[in-house]
This record gives C-alpha cells, structure tokens and sequence, in this order.
C-alpha cells in the first residue's frame, strides 16, 4: 500500500517509520524539509510538498501540531486542496478541535476527495511499537480502507461516527490525562514539602488503585527533571483550551480542566513548553516557593 505523510515531529517520525518497516510505500513531507533525510534513509520518498504528496499518492496522512498548521497545509499555497480529487483519501490524526476536523472535511469533499479524522491516545514509544489507539471518525469506507495502516500504527481502534467525533474525544482523553497530571503533580510537591518520600508516594500509588501506567512512567523521571519531550507541553495546553472550549459549547462547567490548563499555561510562561507535559511538575513547585 503506497501512503503519504505530512508531519514529521515526533509523532509522525515514528509512525512513518513504522510503515515502512511494514511494507508500505511512503512518500513524506515536513515543513521543515531537512527532516525528511531520516526518513529517506529508511526507504521514504520525499514530495516537495502537501500538494506533491497528494499527486503521488492515493491516501495522505497528517500529523501536524495544531488547529493552524492542519488549516495551513490543507488550504495553504501548495496545499493539500490543489491536487485532492477523486476519491483521494485524507486521514488527519492530528490533535485538532471538531470546528477544525469539520472544516477540512467539508473542503475535501467539495473537491471530490474523502475524509476520515483518525487522532490518537499513546505517545511517542507506543507510536514507535506501533501501539497506539486510534480514534477514527468520517468517511467510513475510507476507514475500513485505512485498517491495514491503523494495524500497523496501533493497537486498536474505534470507528465513532460522524466528523468531529473523533476529535472531540480525544479532547476529552487528554483533558482527564491533562488534569490527572496537575493532580500528581500537586501531590509530589506536597509530600516533597512535608517532609515525605515522593519515591515511597509512587510506589504506594502502584500498589492501589490510583496507580496509572501514566504515573508510573513518568513520576521517576519527573523526580530526576528529566523532561525529554515525548508528548510537549505546548501540546497539552493546546488539548486543555481546546476541551475547555467544548465544554463551554456544550454548557459544562469543568473547574478541574481550567485549573490544570492554568498550570500549562505558567509552565509555558516558565519556558516549559517545548519539555514534555510532565514538566508541568516544576511549575507547580515554582508556585508553591512564591507562598
Ligand atoms: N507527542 C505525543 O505524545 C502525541 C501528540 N499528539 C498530537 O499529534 C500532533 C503532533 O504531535 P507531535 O509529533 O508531538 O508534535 P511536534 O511538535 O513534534 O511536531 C509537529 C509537526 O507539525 C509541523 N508543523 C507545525 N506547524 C506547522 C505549520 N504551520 N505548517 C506545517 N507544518 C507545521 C511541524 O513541522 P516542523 O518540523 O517544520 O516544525 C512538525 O512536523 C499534535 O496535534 C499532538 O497534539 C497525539 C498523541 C500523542
Ligand atoms: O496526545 C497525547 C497523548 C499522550 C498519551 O496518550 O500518552
């Protein structure tokens, strides 16, 4: 099966990877071109551009940042729209909002193409071991189409329905995620404060119900500072305002949600985003020593 790829950070890079290891043709493209050369080392090819990408290939998969950069590569000067048409394919795993997902959709499909939102739980080492949960949502034959590639990338997934589906929940995965990281976060800093182990807090945690593998993977390194990004925290406050936004829509007050998105947003402020989300930990304790 012949696919392109649009995004190549580093839940594309590793996803693309996967593909080729399993056979598939790829053809990629990244904004920043130069990090198409690891690719073209496993057996990638390289379009010049989204427009290029779409040409060659029948089926496209992005995985870009934001609202913005999937608006831009879709509908951007040598974008996507100028050579999607006939029954083309487009799978946006991005993280985006249902306004977004809607939007793209309705473009391709004006021009005769199809389109599936397909975003995904797991980070960058499920991504890596093709492990990831893939939330499906749009046109379902493109779906059923895309199984073969969901196989490879992920562990399973799930077919929900109508465009914005989707996108919305993932948006409600990563607001809990999001949240529960805040809570963690609060956690360590207060056993750090009174005095107690936070390596005995989370092996306590482990042994009962409020262990997570969330926890567990990142609360060692979060007590060794180690953020080496596997999910930016630019990202999840992204993901946080944008469930915000939903449920504003949808006239649910979420005052757990708009705390944790706070702390993002000051972890950003302390030139966080760029580490991985659980960084969100340093801002924390920087808040508690101002008291
Ligand atoms: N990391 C994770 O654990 C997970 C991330 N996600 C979601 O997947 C998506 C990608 O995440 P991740 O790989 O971590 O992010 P990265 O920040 O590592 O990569 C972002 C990608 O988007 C591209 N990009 C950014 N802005 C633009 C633009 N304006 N036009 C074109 N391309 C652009 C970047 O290109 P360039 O290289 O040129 O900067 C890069 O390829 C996000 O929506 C994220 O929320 C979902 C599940 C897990
Ligand atoms: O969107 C990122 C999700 C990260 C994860 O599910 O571990």
């Amino acid at each position: 099966m012949e696919v392109g790829f649009l995004g190549l950070g580093i839940m594309g890079k590793a996803m693309a990877v996967n593909l080729l290891r399993n056979g598939f043709e790829v053809t990629v493209w990244n904004r920043t071109l130069s990090k198409c050369e690891e690719l073209v080392e496993h057996g990638a090819s390289v379009g010049e551009t989204p427009a290029a990408v779409v040409k060659k290939c029948k089926y496209t998969i992005a995985m870009l940042s934001d609202p913005p950069a999937a608006i831009s590569v879709v509908f951007g000067k040598d974008g996507v729209l100028e050579q999607l048409c006939d029954g083309k394919g487009y799978i946006d795993m991005s993280t985006v909002d249902a306004d977004t997902s809607s939007k793209i959709s309705k473009a391709i499909t004006e021009v005769g193409g199809r389109f599936l939102e397909a975003p995904v739980s797991g980070s960058k080492k499920p991504a890596e071991d093709g492990q990831l949960i893939i939330l499906a949502a749009g046109d379902k034959a493109l779906y059923e189409e895309m199984l073969p590639a969901f196989s490879v990338l992920g562990k399973k997934d799930f077919f929900l329905g109508e465009v914005g589906n989707g996108a919305k929940m993932k948006l409600i995965v990563n607001m809990i995620m999001g949240s529960t990281m805040n809570a963690f976060s609060e956690g360590l800093a207060l056993a750090g404060r009174t005095g107690l182990s936070p390596e005995t807090l989370i092996e306590m945690l482990g042994l009962g119900a409020v262990g997570n593998p969330m926890i567990m993977m990142k609360g060692p390194t979060m007590l060794k500072s180690n953020y080496s990004p596997a999910f930016p925290l630019k990202h999840q406050q992204k993901d946080m305002r944008l469930a915000l936004a939903l449920g504003e829509e949808n006239g649910l007050a979420m005052p757990v949600a708009a705390a944790a998105n706070e702390a993002f947003i000051r972890a950003k402020s302390l030139g966080l985003g760029d580490q991985d989300f659980s960084a969100v930990y340093e801002a924390v304790k920087a808040d508690g020593l101002k008291q």
